[in-house]
């Protein structure tokens, strides 16, 4: 503001305009109060009748009974081409089953069989940061469970927030640090459908450990135990990366992964007592390993999808025949 008096007299002008506008608009809101907004809570956006139709829209197109339900991270949709004779249903098919992907093509369901084991597979999973709220995110993983599944496998791409990973290296999830539902974003904020489970609940040993021990065991029978880690996934909103000073925050919180999805699925998938087996495939380097060419980081890559592809495989075919 200038010295000069019409500016003095111009800001009271000013003031004594705003205070009237507010005392007008406070009037005009006690004669009729502003309609209240109400937001669907996160548990209640599909209700367990909503599931039950999606379920049962998908048991009327496939003889496949599922006991083990697979979500897909990215890089690692071929896990659901690795499907016998699969029934694919396009996302768009199910009723109120079609969120927003970035991917629409690979949003398809695939059920049949690995292994002699009847298994479903989500090509595609929903991300908070493609649009969609947390609720529906992990949706899926409710209708997976009133198909019947006792297994659910989790997969997921991720960066390397411990510097002893590489890209193409795999972790096996122990635990997650849940920084979405740390503040409030979780998705089973609303009431409690006790048909899927109880208020509260234990997220001890989420990550089933007689399957993480199976998969370390698998590791050293195919000879990858170097590469094959067990350690903690933290999830972000993304879409953006971690800055440089949130990864070395990470790594002060004891993640070893991080990336932007899995932990509302397996929140969902625990609050209704499904079995949890999730592992991560290393996508980006953490930022303290050294710069390696772009075409060794494809090749890594690409050898960790195949250590996945084979991890899958004999997880489910150990598990389906009690080994
Ligand atoms: O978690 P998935 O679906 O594997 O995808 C991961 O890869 C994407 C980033 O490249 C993010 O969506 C991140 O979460
Ligand atoms: N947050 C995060 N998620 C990922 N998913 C795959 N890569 C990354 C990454 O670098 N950061």
């Amino acid at each position: 503001m200038c010295n000069k008096d019409c500016c003095a007299v111009k800001t009271a002008l000013t003031i004594r305009r705003m205070k009237m506008l507010a005392e007008k608009q406070l009037k005009e809101e006690a004669a009729a109060p502003p309609k209240k907004i109400l937001l669907t809570p996160q548990s209640a956006i599909f209700s367990y009748e909503d599931c039950k139709r999606m379920a049962d829209f998908i048991i009327a197109r496939t003889e496949i009974r599922p006991k083990f339900g697979v979500v897909c991270g990215s890089n690692l949709d071929m896990l659901a081409q690795l499907i016998e004779n699969p029934i694919v249903i396009d996302y768009s098919e199910i009723p109120k089953f079609e969120l927003y992907t970035d991917d629409l093509h690979k949003s398809k369901l695939f059920a049949g069989t690995l292994m002699g084991a009847n298994v479903i597979a989500m090509q595609e999973r929903f991300h908070v940061y493609e649009g969609n709220p947390v609720g529906s995110c992990s949706m899926p993983v409710r209708v997976m469970k009133l198909l019947g599944i006792e297994y659910l496998f989790v997969t997921c791409a991720s960066a390397a927030v411990n510097k002893h990973y590489n890209v193409g290296d795999i972790m096996l999830v122990k635990d997650h640090i849940n920084i979405l539902g740390m503040i409030d974003n979780s998705p089973l904020i609303g009431p409690n459908d006790q048909r899927f489970g109880d208020r509260h609940f234990s997220m001890i040993n989420a990550y089933d450990q007689q399957l993480i021990e199976k998969a370390q065991e698998i590791a050293h029978e195919i000879g990858c135990e170097n590469r094959i880690w067990t350690g903690v996934y933290c999830c972000l909103g993304g879409p953006a990366y971690e800055t440089p000073a949130e990864h070395r925050l990470l790594q002060q919180i004891g993640a070893d992964t991080v990336g932007m999805s899995l932990v509302h699925e397996v929140v969902v998938a625990r609050h209704c007592s499904m079995k949890v087996f999730a592992y991560s495939l290393v996508s980006v380097p953490s930022i303290d390993a050294p710069q390696l060419p772009e075409a060794v980081l494809l090749a890594q890559l690409e050898d960790g999808e195949n250590v996945s592809m084979e991890l899958l495989c004999r997880m489910v075919y150990k598990i389906h025949n009690n080994l």
